[in-house]
């Protein structure tokens, strides 16, 4: 039985002092910790490379084989559901993974057997996963591709995924990931390659299920619109380390993190038309990059000796806000073009 009094928020996910490392030796995420509660939506945003998808992957257990969680700890549920993934063996992975955990991909077609129906793939992991019978899995498999809003869920079921859209092989794979009941749903980058009307219908789709199942949701994109609809809380990665964490109306309204505040001047928030027309200028650090201070100085309009001289801890605000800036107050105040002067 849990020892958490009723009161005290269920936890889904605690990550502590996650890094990774890939290739030779290049730590690609560092001093990464966070936590996502029961039923809570989570959004995990930043460009291209700045390590999102190893965190999700170091979280599913599934790293590239050049991959290596060197540090932290990694933990799902609390009380006595509590599983320890920190170098979980592959026993504990197969009671987790689709059961516990469910992950969506950018890239619905690698994650589908091209020459199996979507239904039989479906069935298969609801026989193999929750022990089901034949007839029940296919009543299921159908009942399910209704609820991700498959029109003829029945027919649906009988086909191949080339017969499929986009659209329709990511709700599939949703359908797939949600099966049996799992705690967290990971959304890795789910609706960036679909056009901007499906993009907001998968989102419409994640936000009914977290109600339906009672699900906690990482959604992971380089778009903070996505996050602005579809999350309580962000996380914002640069460079292999969050560099701000807070509610995420309150983040938007006000960053804190000067990254943060460019990634604000290029979002498509409100303005679909926008989106990706703009890009911060300057390249992001490569992964393993050594540098002494903020990782986001060389691109900063406010960077100073201060920024590059050591290591720049995470400032907890208050209010479960965090920013890792040494100017974190000085941004805060409306003077902010006198502090870069
Ligand atoms: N298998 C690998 N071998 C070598 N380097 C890798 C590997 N996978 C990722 N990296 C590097 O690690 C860094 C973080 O990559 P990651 O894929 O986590 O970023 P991301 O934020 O998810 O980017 P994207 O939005 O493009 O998916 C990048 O610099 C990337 O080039």
């Amino acid at each position: 039985m849990s020892s958490q009094p009723d009161h005290q928020p269920r936890r889904t996910l605690e990550v502590t002092d996650l890094q990774v490392s890939v290739g030779d030796h290049l730590v690609a995420v560092q001093d990464v910790s966070f936590t996502i509660g029961r039923g809570e939506s989570v959004g995990l945003v930043g460009e291209s490379g700045s390590g999102k998808t190893l965190t999700c992957r170091a979280v599913l257990g599934l790293l590239p084989a050049t991959g290596h969680v060197d540090r932290g700890r990694i933990v799902l549920g609390d009380g006595a559901d509590t599983v320890e993934l920190t170098d979980a063996k592959r026993g504990t992975w197969d009671r987790v993974r689709g059961l516990r955990l469910g992950a969506v991909f950018q890239d619905p077609t690698s994650y589908l057997n091209p020459s199996l129906t979507v239904g039989h793939q479906l069935a298969e992991q609801l026989r193999v996963k929750r022990r089901l019978s034949r007839r029940d899995a296919h009543a299921r498999s159908v009942e399910l591709f209704a609820e991700v809003g498959l029109r003829d869920p029945a027919g649906v079921f009988h086909q191949y995924p080339h017969q499929l859209s986009g659209g329709m092989l990511q709700r599939v794979l949703i359908a797939i990931a949600v099966s049996c009941e799992p705690e967290l749903l990971i959304a890795d980058e789910a609706t960036t390659a679909l056009d901007v009307v499906i993009q907001a219908e998968i989102l419409g789709l994640l936000r009914r299920l977290r109600e339906t199942h009672q699900l906690s949701l990482l959604l992971v994109t380089h778009d903070l619109a996505v996050v602005a609809e579809t999350c309580e809380r962000i996380l914002v990665m640069y460079g292999g380390q969050i560099v701000e964490s807070g509610p995420t109306e309150e983040v938007l309204r006000s960053p804190r993190h000067p990254y943060t505040q460019a990634l604000m001047g290029v979002a498509t928030i409100g303005n679909w038309q926008r989106r990706k027309l703009d890009v911060i200028p300057g390249q992001p650090p490569a992964a393993g990059a050594e540098m002494p201070g903020c990782r986001f100085a060389p691109r900063c309009a406010y960077a100073s000796a201060r920024c590059v001289a050591g290591a720049v801890p995470l400032t907890d605000l208050g209010h479960e806000r965090s920013a890792r800036c040494v100017l974190v107050d000085d941004l805060s105040a409306p003077s902010v073009q006198e502090v870069s002067a």
